[in-house]
Order: C-alpha cells, then structure tokens, then sequence
C-alpha cells in the first residue's frame, strides 16, 4: 500500500470510532464487527425504553447486558474467566434497573434483585471490543448487545443509518490517534510563575483529542530536561478542589521548571484518570459513600487507571525531548514513557502537603498504587 493511501485508511478507521462514539453518547445503537460475527450494541447508561425498543427491533432479539469484571465482582456475579461478563436480560429487568446494573452509585440505596443468569461461555470479541469503545466515549463501561448475522451487518448499517465499525480499529484507535498527532498551534504565554513560556497544540490528524504541551524558558535538549506529565483536573487544576493534589502540582511543576531555567509540561486530556470529568464525579459519590479512590473505579467498572502514554512520548518526541528527569511519584508514568522510546535518567520527587480532605486519597496511592511519596 502506498504511502498516501494507508494515511487515508488510518484515517478512515479513526474516522468510523469517533462516529461510533458520538453516537454511543447520543443514545443511539452502533453496529462493532469482528472476524464472522457482529454485535449492535448500545450504551447501557443511555437505555431507556425508546432506546431499548430500537435495538430490539433493529436486531430482532433480546440483548444481552454486558460489564467488566470489576463491575460484576460488586455484584457478586461469580467471575467468569473473562473480562467482561454477559447477563441475560430476564423479564423482571427494566430499563432502570439496567441502567443501575451499570451505575454504582446506586448501589446502596437500591439493593438488586437477582438472581443474574450469566452466559459463561463464548463472549464474542465485538461485545469486549463495545466495552473499549464506550470507555473511550467517556461513557460507563457495559453495553447491551445483540448478535447480528456478520452478513446482514453491512445492510443493516446503511438501511437503518447506523454507524459500523471494525473491532481491529477500536482496538487499536489510542495509538493511531497518538501516533497522528501534530502542532496545530503555538503561541507564547506569559503565566505567573514563568514569564517565558511556549504552549504547543496537539490534535490528531483526525481531529480527536487534543493534548498540550507548555515549555518553560529555553530547554536545554542536550541534557535531560526537566519535565511533568499533567492529566487534566478540572475541579483540582481550576477550581482549587481540595480532594486531590492537581492545583498544586500544577503549579508547583510550573514554578521548578520556572526555576530550573528550562523544562516542559504536558497538559494531558486525561480527565480523572482516563473516565472524564462525569464519571469522576461518580467516583467522588461513591467516596463519599466511603469507598477509597481506587475502589470507587472499580466498582463503576473501571481500572483503577486508564489512562495511556503514548500521546505523551509522542509529544516529548516531536518537541526534541527524548531523555528528561520526571517529576512524578507514579511509577506507572515513568514505565509507561520509557515503554514508548523515552528515557527517563531521574524520578525527581513530586510532593505537596496534604490537606484534612486529601489525606486519604494520598495515602491511597502509596499504600495501593504503589506511588513513592
Ligand atoms: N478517577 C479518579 N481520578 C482522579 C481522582 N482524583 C484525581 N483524579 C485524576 O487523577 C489525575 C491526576 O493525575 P496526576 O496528577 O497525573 O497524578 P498521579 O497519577 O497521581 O501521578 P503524579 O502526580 O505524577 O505522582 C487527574 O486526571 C485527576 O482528574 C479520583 O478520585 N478518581
Ligand atoms: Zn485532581
């Protein structure tokens, strides 16, 4: 294939996941298919009856409701080897109560009824494929699915208006996206705590997520330069949010490279980990119901983590940093940048005092995320 054209199909297969997720946010049913066998899926957080009546009539069958492990784990639905579990949808299951099945945060207030009958062999890759889609979506992770006939899946995609999709395409979506990234825009910014400051856009080439990079003073890229990978906060970074630490390592990594004469920041579109600001806030309810930082994740069906770094080496990659001193107390950063061709010569320290609100949430990710504090 040349050049051009296999440039054309990437763009085609991030193209089909972005229309796949916008519609898995609006409420509508997409069709994800794999190697002889295809699912029309919809997210189960967006199921109400019109929802529910639609892909019912689509497919011609019952869905099935599909979760992550974790999730099914807090529902005491025995495990079944799989990452994903499969219910079958049973009478007595409304719309609401699937809807529950997803969202922990009623999981208190409103005792299930069961018992679950789950379908332990056989999980078709499309419906472990949905599951990914919907996380990038920034959607709880569980879908309903149908099984469609793989032949019927390209028809049904054109005579009902549905967006289709290739498992291959979804898998792979994070790092075609990292790998397209480019400079669309850079500006001078003058902040507070460093006056000669650089911000660079990075938008995928499909136009997806946009990171940014902000470098202080004049870097030297001979040596390893000074560096923080941020992941958005925006209750932290904006609003002084005493939950988490972000605000201040914000702009405590702002002033040391200030300080340092030289350095970089990445201001990464990772909101709450890689769930989005909305399940975040999820989270944060589940923790005030006393469920810790990582628990909380996992019981609305997440990893404790989601987030990737590829879009972050790229970037470092493209500005000329290829050796720098991290400062981070995350392991998992350091492994994840020198995993994509970053070498990390130093782990500097990146502590702040924690206050009577975050004090938990600190000692959660030393005690449980193996973070150095
Ligand atoms: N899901 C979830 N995300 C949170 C919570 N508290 C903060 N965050 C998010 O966590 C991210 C903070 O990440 P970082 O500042 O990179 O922190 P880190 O992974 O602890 O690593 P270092 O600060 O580098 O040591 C931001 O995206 C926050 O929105 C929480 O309770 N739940
Ligand atoms: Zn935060």
């Amino acid at each position: 294939m040349s050049k051009s054209n296999k440039k054309d199909t990437e763009l085609k297969r991030l193209r089909a996941v972005d229309r796949a997720i916008a519609d898995l946010r609006r409420g509508l049913s997409v069709i994800v298919r794999g190697e002889g066998e295809a699912s029309l899926v919809l997210a189960t957080e967006m199921a109400f009856d019109v929802e529910l009546e639609d892909l019912a009539a689509k497919s011609g069958e019952t869905p099935v409701l599909a979760l992550t492990a974790h999730r099914a784990n807090v529902l005491h639905i025995p495990p079944t080897g799989d990452d994903v579990v499969r219910l079958v949808i049973e009478d007595w299951m409304d719309a609401p109560l699937m809807r529950a099945l997803a969202d922990a945060v009623h999981d208190l207030d409103q005792p299930f009824r069961g018992p679950f009958t789950r379908l332990k062999e056989g999980l078709p890759p499309s419906i472990s494929a949905a599951i990914k889609l919907v996380k990038l979506g920034r959607l709880l992770p569980s879908v309903l699915a149908s099984a469609i006939p793989i032949e019927k899946a390209g028809s049904l995609a054109e005579s009902a208006d549905l967006s289709a999709v290739d498992i291959a395409d979804i898998l792979a979506f994070e790092e075609t996206a990292a790998l397209q990234l480019r400079k669309v825009a850079a500006a001078r910014v003058p902040l507070q705590a460093a006056e000669n400051t650089t911000f660079y856009a990075f938008r995928p080439k499909d136009g997806g997520i946009e990171h940014l990079a902000i470098v202080v003073g004049e870097p030297n890229r001979r040596a390893a330069v000074l560096a923080r990978l941020h992941s958005e906060c925006f209750t932290g970074d904006l609003l002084g949010s005493l939950k988490c630490d972000c605000g201040e390592q914000l702009r405590g990594a702002l002033k040391a490279l200030a300080e340092e004469g030289g350095g970089v920041l990445l201001y990464l579109a990772q909101e709450g980990r890689g769930i989005g600001l909305i399940n975040k806030l999820r989270a944060y309810k589940l923790q005030e119901q006393g469920f810790d930082t990582i628990d909380a994740n996992e019981r609305l069906g997440f990893d404790a983590d989601e987030r990737v770094f590829q879009p972050a080496a790229e970037m470092l990659k493209q500005l000329g940093f290829r050796k720098i001193r991290l400062m981070t107390n995350n392991p998992e950063k350091v492994e994840g940048l020198e995993r994509h061709g970053i070498e990390i010569a130093e782990r500097v320290s990146h502590t702040f005092p924690s206050n009577t609100h975050n004090e938990l949430y600190l000692a959660t990710k030393k005690k449980r995320s193996g973070h150095y504090l």
